[in-house]
């Protein structure tokens, strides 16, 4: 029996990918990554309440070149996701939404997410 084919709705593999519906996306993964990087705050404040042994095995774990790198990913996760929260609020103002407009913001919402993450990173990490 043959099989007709039935038409197809759009999704990811078929939209041209735009800076906006990307921006949309990384929104959404950043939240989730905040929630596991919360988690590692609060293992590194237990860390500290539990005793001294306990908060050096921490230090040691996170300030390895791995726990390095997640961090600075949760930095920037942090960032990007507490700028789209203020795009998103631009947009509450119904401004900012033509085309050109929000293009222009989402692009300037990941250059100040890797700007802050840099900022933060050299004051509060690489110069101390
Ligand atoms: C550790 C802190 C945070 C966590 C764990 C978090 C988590 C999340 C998650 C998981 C979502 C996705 C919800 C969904 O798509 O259904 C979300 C959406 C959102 N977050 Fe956050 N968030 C945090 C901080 C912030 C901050 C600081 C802001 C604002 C400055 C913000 C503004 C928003 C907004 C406006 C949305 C909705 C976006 C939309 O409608 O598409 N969030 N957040």
């Amino acid at each position: 029996m043959s099989v007709r084919a039935r038409p197809t709705s759009p999704h990811l593999q078929i939209y041209r990918w735009t800076i906006t519906m990307a921006m949309s996306i990384i929104h959404r993964a950043t939240g989730i990554a905040n929630y596991a990087g919360m988690a590692l705050l609060v293992i590194w404040l237990g860390a500290a309440a539990f005793g001294q042994d306990a908060l050096t095995s921490v230090n040691f774990i996170y300030g390895s070149w791995f726990g390095q790198l997640v961090l600075f990913g949760f930095t920037w996760s942090l960032a990007h996701h507490m700028l789209g929260g203020l795009r998103h609020f631009v947009w509450d103002f119904a401004v900012m939404m033509e085309p050109g407009q929000r293009e222009a913001l989402a692009w300037a919402n990941l250059a100040a997410s890797v700007v802050i993450t840099l900022l933060i990173w050299t004051l509060f990490v690489w110069m101390v």
